[in-house]
């Protein structure tokens, strides 16, 4: 049987095994929810993006990933074939090229047919204090995150439309709206990408196309740990594993998040069940922001 959780590997090293996968809930959804429905996952080889398109894939869609670097893409393929018995296809792609998306759009359709669910996980992120946020800087994070989102579901519009059930995912961040410090370019290009979701959802329902955005709060995915906090600590007793630890216990539910529990909303989201809901910003969080004060 499947899992949402698939555990980690007994070969598994430690940044493997800070990619959460000790949850081992049975695959709560039926195989043929999304069956003959095509789904692109941008960022689809690593963390979350990786665990969204083996969800898919379980759920019965065709799944295409994509990311810059063919040789993380190749690996991911075996891995969702591994985890779920199933091949996904991949194109590089870097979301900040119009000619890329324009090639990737083309190449989904070749292979698969249109697609009806496109997922934005894409993203980039690094700390650097506000005061010292060069334009640069802030273009590489909004090129990737904002202008990246709006160019890959703008190529896909026709194809959604044409299926008569689009959905449109994109992954945003808990409480943006209360900043992001230390990450004002990421906490920006978060925060519009809600509004950008809000706006596609009035535009393009009369389309049949739903527009939802996905916020999850903190899951310390090996991305997170390089660019946000420096190597992957290589013991529970380094520093860095000790402060996720300590953070985990301000969660209410007592845990950090796994790309899985981020996973299951997309697939939720993206089928038939949520059918009625459009426009929506669904915090992923365990309850973190609720402990943040008025
Ligand atoms: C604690 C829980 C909350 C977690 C919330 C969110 C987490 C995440 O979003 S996780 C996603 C993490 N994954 C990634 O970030 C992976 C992808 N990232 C990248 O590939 C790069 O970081 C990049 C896309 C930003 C690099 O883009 P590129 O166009 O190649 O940028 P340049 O090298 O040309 O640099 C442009 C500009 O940006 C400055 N810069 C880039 N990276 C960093 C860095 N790591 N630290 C500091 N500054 C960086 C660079 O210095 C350039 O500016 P100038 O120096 O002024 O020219
Ligand atoms: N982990 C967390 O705590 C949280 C994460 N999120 C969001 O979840 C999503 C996934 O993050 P996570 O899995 O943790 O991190 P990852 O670093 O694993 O995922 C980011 C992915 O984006 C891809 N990517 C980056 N730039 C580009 C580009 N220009 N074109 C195409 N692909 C690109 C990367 O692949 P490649 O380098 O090969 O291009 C990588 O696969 C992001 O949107 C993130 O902001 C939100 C809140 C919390």
């Amino acid at each position: 049987m499947t899992v949402v959780g698939t555990p980690a590997p007994a070969s598994a090293g430690p940044a493997e095994t800070l990619e959460p996968r000790a949850m081992t809930v049975p695959f709560p959804f039926s195989p043929s929810l999304l069956a003959e429905r095509v789904a692109v996952v941008t960022g689809g080889a690593t963390g979350i993006g990786l665990a969204i398109a083996c969800a898919l894939t379980e759920a019965g869609a065709s799944v295409v990933i994509t990311s810059r670097s063919a040789e993380r893409l190749t690996a991911a393929e075996m891995e969702v074939a591994r985890r779920t018995g199933r091949p996904v296809w991949s194109l590089p792609c870097d979301v900040r090229e119009e000619d890329d998306v324009a090639r990737l759009r083309d190449f989904v359709s070749a292979r698969c047919g249109a697609a009806a669910i496109v997922v934005n996980n894409a993203a980039a992120n690094f700390r650097m204090p506000a005061e010292k946020m060069t334009g640069r800087a802030m273009r590489a994070v909004l090129d990737t995150d904002l202008l990246g989102t709006y160019q890959v579901t703008r190529a896909f519009f026709d194809d959604l439309r044409s299926t008569g059930h689009g959905s449109v995912l994109s992954i945003g961040i808990a409480a943006v709206e209360r900043g992001f410090p230390g990450y004002s370019h990421a906490g920006a290009a978060k925060a519009a990408i809600a509004s950008l979701t809000a706006s596609w959802a009035s535009e393009w329902g009369p389309h049949g196309i739903r527009a939802n955005c996905i916020a999850p709060g903190p899951v310390p995915t090996k991305g997170v740990w390089e660019n946000m906090l420096g190597q992957p600590p290589s013991s529970a007793a380094d520093a860095g594993a000790q402060a996720f630890a300590q953070y985990a216990q301000a969660v209410p539910l007592r845990r950090l998040g796994t790309p899985q529990d981020v996973a299951a909303a997309v697939v939720f989201l993206s089928s038939d069940l949520a059918g009625w809901i459009t426009g929506v910003t669904l915090t992923v969080d365990g309850g973190l922001n609720l402990t943040l004060g008025p």
